[in-house]
């Protein structure tokens, strides 16, 4: 609910028009203040008490308890891990598939936790909910105006488009590209770490051939060359240059700063334009950094083109399929563009940096990956043309499968996003006005104790491996329910990249693993319980993840 600023306004001005002489301005300048005022306070006290408490339909939901006066659960919200809370809620709210919170200033959301719920939100009527409109105006200066963001039938035009750059044969295809890149990255990282286990001192401690790596920076190092190179044609080279430019631009962009969250919550309130064109040093970082990756994005498609007309594009990455299909203007391909480049690289770093915590967290797990990694996969020192690897490799590793899986589900690196009801509509036979925001939190649904079992809050890759012969339970994790797992979402506006994805991940996964032995650096960082993490779209640690890296002999 939101409140009608020009009518507000247009009653103020007509209230002053009349109750003043009209000769003095001051006057007219001060009724037309009074009356705004009066109305906003009126408002205010509606819609932040009367509304929620007493008249919202939805005010039957269960909900949480302890809500402040007027700020409802909005203190747990911002202090602790995104979706914490609604992990909490969902395990312990008893439901009927719908859980109500209420956010800054009582706003209110529901929350779908059943499968059902979940499936009416993201299938059967997925555009009765579309993205708020902060998104566009906040997200969209990152992510570009493109498939993320697009809606309704341009939304279909959009994905039928780029849909075969994604169909499975071509996946399959991209998985020794995947490899090769993910070998060539563990190579670099190997001589850093090698050349800075020379320097070591002795006060460090450290044993042979080890020294301390930032796991995200080079996560995102690595998957930003990737989705260079398998989506857009060109390789970053930021994997070998830790100062790369572009890197170093989304390196900030994603960096979960007080001034973005300042920016973020006044999307809530105040026109997206407005919020962007607020004189503080944020805003002008995010323009800036928008219109390097714009610029990279139009000399990208420029040059693709020119290949095309000279018809000597023989390329299968994203951008080619999407330039092909025809069905995009230049503009549009920029957009395209920056949404892939932005979304295809953060969220599997995110993957990567949760996936080494958990395995030194639990190092047996660590060990038992490595052993599968040496015994099915070449090394990474062979020759890549002489010892190839394909995606039926990756097939015939089963614990490499389950440990990314299970890290995909326990960690899932967009832990929530947001949806706002376009009409009337329904959900679980509930009314749900126009207007409302819906929080779909995969955190909180991948660790449903209702729908995962009694030890969904344990890190337990084994249960994506078959119990007993012919097991079918192992494909789905033996949930309650395919809506079980949320990670990459479900339905229309799932994630285009989930199987990209995936098969980037294993690839990357199965040569850090298969080349190095990773411990936490800080013994603290062992409770993941009082963690710092935050983040813009995916969540990790907010101070890094900082990691011991021993180079292994022997494979
Ligand atoms: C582990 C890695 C990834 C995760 C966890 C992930 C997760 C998600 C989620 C949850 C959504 C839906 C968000 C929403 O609607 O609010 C989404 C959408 C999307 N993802 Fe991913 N993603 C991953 C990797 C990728 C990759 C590698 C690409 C591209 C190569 C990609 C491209 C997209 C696009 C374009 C959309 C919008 C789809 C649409 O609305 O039709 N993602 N992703």
């Amino acid at each position: 609910m939101g409140l009608r600023w020009h009518a507000v306004t247009a009653i103020s001005l007509i209230y002053a028009y009349f109750a003043t002489s009209r000769t003095s301005v001051l006057g007219f300048l001060a009724s037309f203040l009074v009356a705004w005022v009066v109305q906003f306070s009126l408002f205010a006290v509606w819609a932040v008490i009367l509304y929620p408490t007493f008249f919202s339909p939805l005010s039957g939901l269960p909900e949480p308890s302890g809500n402040g006066w007027v700020m409802g659960q909005w203190r747990r919200i911002v202090d602790e891990r995104p979706g914490g809370p609604m992990l909490d809620w969902t395990n312990s709210i008893p439901n009927n598939g719908l859980i109500r919170f209420r956010s800054l200033f009582n706003q209110e959301r529901i929350m779908p936790v059943s499968p059902q719920a979940l499936k009416e939100v993201l299938v059967t009527k997925n555009y009765d909910f579309t993205k708020p409109s902060e998104f566009v105006t906040g997200l969209g200066r990152l992510l570009g105006i493109g498939l993320f963001l697009a809606e309704g039938e341009e939304h279909k035009h959009q994905r039928r488009n780029l849909l075969p750059a994604f169909a499975f044969r071509h996946l399959k295809d991209l998985v020794p590209i995947f490899w090769d890149m993910s070998r060539e990255g563990v190579l670099v990282m190997a001589d850093k770490v090698l050349a800075e286990a020379q320097q070591n001192s002795d006060e460090e401690k450290l044993p042979p051939k080890t020294a301390v790596l930032e796991i995200s920076d080079w996560a995102s190092r690595m998957t930003l060359d990737i989705i260079g190179v398998t989506g857009l044609g060109r390789d970053f080279g930021a994997t070998k240059d830790p100062d790369n430019d572009l890197a170093k631009t989304y390196n900030v962009l994603f960096s979960p700063s007080p001034q973005a969250q300042l920016l973020g919550m006044l999307q809530l309130f105040l026109p997206g334009w407005v919020v962007n064109m607020l004189p503080i040093k944020r805003n002008s970082t995010v323009g800036h950094a928008s219109a390097e990756i714009r610029g990279l994005c139009a000399d990208l498609i420029a040059s693709k083109k020119r290949r095309l007309a000279a018809k000597t594009l023989d390329d299968h990455d994203i951008l080619s399929v999407a330039l092909e299909s025809g069905g995009f203007t230049d503009e549009n391909l920029v957009d395209q563009l920056m949404t892939f480049l932005a979304a295809g690289h953060e969220t599997t770093a995110t993957a990567m940096t949760w996936t080494i915590y958990m395995l030194c967290l639990h190092p047996e797990m660590q060990d038992r990956l490595r052993e599968e990694v040496r015994s099915r996969l070449p090394s990474l020192d062979a020759d890549a043309t002489a010892a190839p690897v394909s995606a039926l490799d990756f097939d015939h590793m089963p614990y490499l499968n389950a440990v990314c899986n299970e890290s995909l589900r326990y960690h899932p690196p967009a832990p929530m996003s947001l949806r706002v009801s376009a009409v009337d509509t329904t959900i679980c036979d509930q009314h749900v006005p126009k207007g409302t925001r819906v929080m779909i939190v995969p955190l909180a649904i991948n660790r449903s104790r209702e729908l995962w079992g009694p030890d969904a809050g344990e890190f337990k890759p084994d249960r994506w491996l078959p119990y007993f012969e012919g097991d079918k339970g192992a494909a789905s994790g033996h949930a309650a329910s395919n809506y079980a797992f949320l990670t990459f979402f479900h339905g229309p506006r799932s994630c285009i990249g989930q199987g990209f994805a995936k098969a980037e991940f294993a690839c990357l996964l199965a040569a850090w693993v298969g080349r190095f032995r990773f411990e936490l650096r800080d013994e603290k960082d062992r409770d993941e319980g009082k963690m710092k993490i935050k983040g813009i779209i995916t969540a990790r640690p907010a101070d890094g993840l900082w990691v011991k890296a021993t180079v292994l002999d022997g494979w």
